[in-house]
């Protein structure tokens, strides 16, 4: 189990990067650490593998309390891998070559089948023997997602490890590193902005914001509970209603304020009047954008609408909302 409580962290002294946060992770669990850029999730990282260390608070693995690049004489907890974002490849050797730097070359032949088996997770068997610069971003991360599985951690933290890498294949690579990750009971932490990296995959999430958890919880309570709309605006389009301004949406509401997603507004013969800005073709139904005086309002449609066109909408469900 890794244990983080209260670490604060700053690079400068006019500024916490990373203020009192807190939280645990039992083993073989996936945390997703989900903000802005500039949040701090890169730091936390940072802080949890011991290139840095924090300035208040601890972090404990199975009890132990883990020193920081200050007390460790080499930084970096060995059980441990990172996955930086510029992917810590050696550029003039091979794809084989980086994948097996850290498999013992005792049994060549347990290594061959090892390498081949880690490229093969990560679609990457044809390109054995090329040198890592000659690859494109996307590839280069497979293969550096390859090295860090190459001797199974006890905890993989991941910095953004899919960004480069296009959806298609994207898809099919997290399946195949988080269910590799389940099987053989690695913790992973995951850095990312996008929220569609982690939510199907993650036991939890942490929402950063300023260095400070926003809000922490399983993903799909915090989709049907975000505290706020900085949360709120991490999971994509997203409308905000105001009795005041909006009466019409709250005939059988009693909240004040409420935070509504496309899919839970629908078209009705009476309610708020919208006039249709534009639909988005997204494949298996439309995005619409449409406005209500000044508020930008949008819900999914299964037609196109025509801008300018005018409806009636009503909302079948929604999310309460402090602020
Ligand atoms: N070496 C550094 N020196 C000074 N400030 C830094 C340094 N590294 C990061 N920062 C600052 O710390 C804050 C948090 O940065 P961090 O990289 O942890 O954010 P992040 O959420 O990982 O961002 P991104 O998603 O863009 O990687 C930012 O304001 C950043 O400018």
């Amino acid at each position: 189990m890794l244990e983080v409580k209260n670490i604060s962290f700053s690079y400068t002294p006019e500024k916490k990067v990373i203020n009192s946060v807190s939280f645990n992770l039992e083993q073989g669990k996936m945390m997703a650490l989900i903000g802005e850029s500039g949040s701090g999730k890169s730091t936390i990282l940072k802080l949890i593998y011991g290139i840095l260390s924090s300035e208040e608070g601890e972090i404990y693995y199975n009890n132990t309390k883990l020193l920081g690049c200050k007390e460790n004489l080499v930084p970096g907890e060995p059980e441990f891998k990172y996955l930086e974002q510029d992917f810590g490849l050696m550029p003039y050797s091979t794809v084989g070559e980086n994948v097996g730097n850290f498999i013992s070359n005792i049994n060549r032949g347990e290594k061959e089948e090892r390498i081949k088996f880690l490229l093969n997770l990560v679609e990457m068997t044809d390109y054995i023997n090329m040198k890592a610069n000659d690859l494109s971003g996307g590839q280069k991360q497979r293969v550096a997602l390859a090295k860090v599985l190459a001797h199974p951690p006890l905890l993989l933290l991941l910095d953004e490890p899919f960004s480069q890498v296009d959806t298609f294949k994207k898809n099919i690579l997290k399946r195949a590193v988080f269910d590799f990750a389940k099987e053989n009971n690695i913790s992973i932490i995951l850095a990312t902005h996008e929220v569609e990296d982690a939510w199907a995959f993650a036991d939890e999430m942490a929402i950063i914001k300023d260095g400070k958890i926003e809000q922490k919880g399983n993903p799909s309570y915090i989709y049907n509970n975000p505290e706020n709309e900085y949360v709120a605006h991490l999971f994509g389009e997203h409308t905000i209603f105001n009795k005041e301004n909006e009466p019409e949406i709250f005939e059988e509401i009693e909240e004040d304020r409420i935070l509504v997603y496309p899919h839970q507004i629908y078209i009705a013969d009476e309610g708020l009047k919208v006039k249709i800005l534009r639909s988005y073709f997204l494949g298996s139904h439309y995005l619409i954008e449409c406005i209500n005086k000044l508020n930008r309002i949008w819900f999914t449609c299964p037609i196109f609408l025509f801008t300018g066109q005018e409806f009636y909408i009503k909302v079948n469900k929604y999310q309460k909302i402090s602020n």
